[in-house]
């Protein structure tokens, strides 16, 4: 056995998933444990708040990024002892930070960089493991977007001889792997769709409070306003061919209160946007099938929070009528831990001097090793 675990925070901020994995050359990873540790109140506004920011106080960053790294550390030792597995026993955590800016265009004429709030130095110190981080940055220095990094390891677990799959993250945003067959000369597909439930989340906020539109009840109880969903689709990011990654800089309240007329029921804005997400990830998988001359997809596999959510996956299924979806459970990998599960699996490559990105997927000029290493 190879143990690693994997560190994701990812852009709803509502907790850092910890997953335990057992990683060979041999065989596909396998899940052993999981945590999930909540970002309390204050740090998350703190997060929030960076994440927003036009000007950064550096003992701001510095605090925010202790207690994230403290936070993780407590995250590795629920995990350890659940397990009752002492931390030497660990080859290494792979931490993929708290993203709190993403632009891999660059803003305003600036040069490209993508953000990882992260202190892997003190993680090192405080679990006494290995720790291997910054892995968007390689990519991104290659030329590529530095997202999605999933596709690599959605590779690794479900790609089979004889099918075309489809594996969906339903995060904050939604982003999507197309899997050609073991027999196909293609490489994977993979890019991000738009919003998922960072504009549901914050909707929902606005106008009922809470975390979340529970199974999207209340986007259930409204109707999809046709006009305003065209406006949406406006929107030059659906429209754009891969590589393609985006995040908060783009849909954000700002972005939907721009394309309001004003006399919108606010059930019907929340039902759109669950409709928006629906038909922009249908609109990816037909460009990606267009892409690698696919035919119909065999099996869609769901994953991430919003694979929890009956409305957003029904909405799905009318969008996608002839293809079948099947929980990410049965292969034995539950929804919400394949992305703590690819930065295990990005730690292994990294000790193994083997790429972690595609190619095929960021647009950078090739495979590259990810990652840096900090000794325990
Ligand atoms: N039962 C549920 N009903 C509706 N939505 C749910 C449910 N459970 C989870 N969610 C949604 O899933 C979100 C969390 O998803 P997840 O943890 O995959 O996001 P993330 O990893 O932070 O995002 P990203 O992948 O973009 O970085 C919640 O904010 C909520 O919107
Ligand atoms: C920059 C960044 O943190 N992007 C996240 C985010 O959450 C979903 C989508 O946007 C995806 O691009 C990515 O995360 C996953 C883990 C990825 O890189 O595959």
């Amino acid at each position: 056995m190879s143990l690693f675990i994997g560190l994701m925070s990812g852009t709803s901020l509502d907790g850092i998933d910890a997953a335990l994995v057992d990683i060979t050359s041999e065989a596909p990873p396998r899940l052993l444990a999981t945590h999930g540790e909540p970002i309390p109140p204050q740090l998350r506004d703190l997060l929030w708040r960076l994440c927003h920011a036009e000007r950064i106080d550096f003992a701001e960053l510095a605090r925010a990024e202790a207690d994230f790294s403290r936070l993780q550390a407590r995250a590795v030792e629920a995990l350890l002892e659940a397990r009752d597995i002492p931390a030497t026993e660990i080859s290494a955590i792979g931490s993929h930070g708290q993203t709190v800016e993403h632009a891999p265009a660059g803003h305003y004429g600036g040069p490209a960089y993508t953000l990882q709030l992260d202190n892997p130095s003190l993680l090192a110190e405080l679990t006494g493991c290995c720790v291997v981080a910054d892995f968007r940055r390689r990519d991104l220095a290659a030329g590529g977007q530095a997202a999605p990094l999933a596709p690599a390891f959605h590779q690794a677990l479900f790609r089979v001889p004889d099918e075309w799959r489809v594996i969906l993250n339903l995060g904050g945003f939604a982003n999507l792997t197309l899997l050609p067959p073991e027999t196909s000369p293609h490489a994977p597909l993979g890019f991000d769709t738009g919003p998922a439930n960072a504009l549901l989340d914050a909707w929902h906020a606005r106008h009922r409070g809470g975390p979340f539109d529970a199974n999207g009840a209340w986007a259930a109880s409204g109707c999809v306003d046709e006009a305003l969903l065209e406006r949406f689709l406006e929107e030059a990011f659906f429209h754009q061919p891969p590589p393609r990654s985006t995040g908060r800089e783009l849909f954000n309240l700002d972005w939907l209160e721009a394309r309001l007329s004003g006399n919108e029921r606010p059930q019907d804005v929340q039902a759109t946007l669950a409709e928006l997400t629906a038909i922009s990830i249908a609109m990816g998988i037909e460009m990606a099938r267009e892409r690698l001359e696919a035919p119909a997809v065999g099996r869609l596999i769901p994953c991430g929070g919003g694979a929890h959510n009956p409305d957003l996956l029904s909405r799905l299924a009318r969008r996608l009528p002839d293809t079948p979806l099947e929980d990410s459970a049965n292969f034995g990998w539950p929804a919400d831990w394949l992305e703590a599960g690819a930065f295990a699996w990005l730690a292994w490559r990294r000790l193994e001097r083997l790429p972690g990105n595609l190619p095929s997927v960021t647009g950078a000029a090739g495979p590259r090793i990810l990652g840096g290493i900090y000794a325990p």
